[in-house]
Order: C-alpha cells, then sequence, then structure tokens
C-alpha cells in the first residue's frame, strides 16, 4: 500500500525534553523510505570520512554569514552553542523535496517563526509536554544536561508554551503524555488518511 503523506515538509516544534527526539526516532524506524535528512551547512573542517554536500555542506564563515544574511537560511536559537552553525538552509529542505522524500524539522520556536517567512509551506506540529512538572521530571530523567541547562530550558518552554497557545501558531498539538498515543496522533498528522 503506498502511504500518503499530508504534506511535503512537516515542523516538529516543542520545548526541549517534550519528546520530540523520542517520537521521530519512532518514526525513522517504522517508515525508513519515507523521509529524508536535510543536509546542515557548517563552518568547521570536515573531520576524517565526511564528504562535502554528504554529510555537510562545507562551507566558509564568510559564505555562510553572507547568506545568512540574505536570508537562505532557517534560524534558530540552538542551546548548544555557536548560533546557527550548523544551520539548515532553506535550499537543503527543498533537496529532500525534490528527491521525493519526506522532510521532517526538528526545531525551536524561533525555527518556526522564521520558517513562517519562508516561500516553505509546512504543516506545523507542537509536541506538548502534558504539564511543566512532567516536562522537568523528563528533562532530570534524561540525565544530559546540568543544573543551569535544565533551568534555561524550562524558562524557554514557557514561552514555548506562550506561543502554542496563540491561534493558528500550529496546524497540530500533540501532548505526549502516553508515547504510544502520542505516536499515533503523530502518524495521523503525517499520513493523510483521507487518499
Ligand atoms: N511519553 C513519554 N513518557 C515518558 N517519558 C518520555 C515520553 N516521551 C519522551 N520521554 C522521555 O523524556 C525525555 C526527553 O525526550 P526527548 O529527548 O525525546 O525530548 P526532545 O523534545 O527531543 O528534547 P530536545 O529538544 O532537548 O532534543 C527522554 O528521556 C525521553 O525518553
Amino acid at each position: 500500500m503506498m502511504t500518503k503523506v499530508a504534506a511535503p515538509i512537516f515542523v516538529l516544534s516543542g520545548p526541549s525534553g517534550s519528546g520530540k527526539s523520542t517520537l521521530l526516532k519512532k518514526l525513522f524506524a517504522e517508515y525508513p523510505d519515507t523521509f529524508g535528512f536535510s543536509i546542515s551547512h557548517t563552518t568547521r573542517q570536515p573531520r576524517q570520512g565526511e564528504e562535502n554536500g554528504k554529510d555537510y555542506h562545507f562551507v566558509s564563515k564568510d559564505v555562510m554569514t553572507k547568506e545568512v544574511e540574505e536570508g537562505k537560511f532557517i534560524e534558530s536559537a540552538t542551546f548548544s552553542g555557536n548560533m546557527g552553525d550548523p544551520g539548515t538552509s532553506i535550499k537543503a529542505v527543498q533537496d529532500v523535496v525534490e528527491k521525493g522524500q519526506v522532510c521532517i524539522l526538528d526545531i525551536d520556536m524561533q525555527g518556526v517563526q522564521s520558517v513562517k517567512k519562508t516561500e516553505l509551506k509546512p504543516r506545523y506540529i507542537f509536541i506538548q509536554p502534558p504539564s511543566l512538572e512532567t516536562l522537568e521530571q523528563r528533562l532530570r530523567g534524561r540525565k544530559t544536561e546540568n543544573e543551569d541547562a535544565i533551568l534555561k530550558r524550562l524558562a524557554a518552554s514557557k514561552q514555548e508554551f506562550e506561543y502554542a497557545k496563540q491561534p493558528n501558531a500550529y496546524d497540530r498539538i500533540i501532548v505526549n503524555d502516553d508515547l504510544n498515543k502520542a505516536y499515533a496522533e503523530l502518524k495521523n498528522a503525517i499520513f493523510d488518511e483521507s487518499n
């Protein structure tokens, strides 16, 4: 059976720790050929075995700065230091679609606002944790950030909640309480049953 998707590009957003990677991991495991990853640009040197145009688009700082200024990139506030490097260009997303694959962008609220200014017309999905308390428990349980980083993420999550409440911010809001239920809802949002 052919699986029809509701759109060629999806944006998955939500507070850090809301479960985006967990859900995407399940999705890519179940549908290994449907989705493609956009190739990011970076100004760092290639490591051994890395190929230009395959692992990354390796570019100079000058080129990257110029293209960011020209609005060719999706801008987001990364928690991991280097603003926008690696970064996702609009063309890199379009390249995935041209290859016949579905592109899913896992980005923060700032990224969502940035994508909305481009010609990309994705479906916007918000992954919402059941509550701030649960989000905190999950972030702490993940044991990947120190206290400072956890507090930064919790503070940012409040803005993410506020933004998601605005009408038309997202096409679909999925509350990630029970993982399997949230996953079923995600598939429902991605695969168009009416086709
Ligand atoms: N439905 C769920 N029930 C219980 N735990 C969950 C659920 N979904 C995710 N988790 C756990 O919560 C933690 C955060 O999930 P995950 O890393 O997927 O979040 P994320 O949104 O990708 O975060 P980041 O934006 O920081 O990458 C992980 O330890 C994950 O195993």
